[in-house]
């Protein structure tokens, strides 16, 4: 699964998150990551303690988790709550596959997908680099858009060469553990969007939505 959600944020919540960050204090990034990721990690994150995660949240992560396409390719169970990223001109994130789970003792959840939610687009370099089974994906998205890849793909981050990187980081354990059972169901979740506004009210939009249930009822795991 590779996938980039356009728009997720309007312009209006881009500014108003680009203007909350530049109010922010950051902090080293290596303090969050594991300890296979630390020694490639060289960017900064907003402080943990920070009071602007709380309204970053909700500018951020609500109408991330809402949207039709995360839905679709993600079916999360729950979502982490997102890091806020910024990388000055040199800094770099080299190649690792995320932490297999994350969170606190008392509420853990294992990493299926991960998602950047691109806050701006002013920089140059900075492409998040995937290795997928055809090769590497180099994704550049523009403020506002998002990007999702399954966790354990091998992933970086290009060396920002000109003006700072802004993102949204955050994880999701999905209902559907498995990669390809994931993947399938998304195509099938399209299929019947595809079936059914074609054909609304036929055996073939009711087939392909039965087929569409009972595989996610019997691949998902709550
Ligand atoms: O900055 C990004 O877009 C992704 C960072 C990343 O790979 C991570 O935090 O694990
Ligand atoms: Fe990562």
């Amino acid at each position: 699964m590779l996938l980039l959600i356009k728009n997720v944020l309007d312009a209006q919540r881009v500014k108003e998150v680009q203007e909350l960050l530049a109010t922010g204090e950051f902090v080293d990034g290596r303090f969050s990551a594991g300890m296979e990721a630390a020694k490639v990690k060289y960017n900064q994150e907003l402080s943990p303690n920070s009071p602007l995660h709380r309204r970053l949240n909700a500018l951020v992560m609500s109408p991330l988790v809402q949207h039709s396409e995360y839905q679709a390719a993600v079916m999360p169970l729950r979502v982490a709550t997102a890091f806020y990223a910024r990388y000055l001109p040199g800094m770099t994130y080299g190649f690792h596959v995320d932490d297999p789970v994350m969170g606190p003792m008392s509420g853990r959840y294992r990493t299926d997908v991960s998602t950047t939610v691109f806050l701006n687009d002013d920089y140059e370099g900075g492409e998040i680099v995937i290795r997928t089974a055809y090769g590497e994906e180099k994704i550049r998205g523009e403020a506002g858009d998002a990007v999702v890849y399954d966790s354990g793909s091998w992933h970086k981050v290009a060396e920002v060469t000109k003006g700072i990187r802004l993102v949204a980081v955050t994880w999701a354990q999905s209902l559907v553990k498995d990669p390809q059972q994931r993947e399938l169901l998304y195509q099938l979740a399209k299929a019947r969007e595809g079936v059914i506004a074609k054909l609304p009210q036929s055996d073939e939009a009711a087939s392909i939505s039965t087929v569409h249930i009972n595989l996610l009822r019997m691949w998902s795991e709550v």
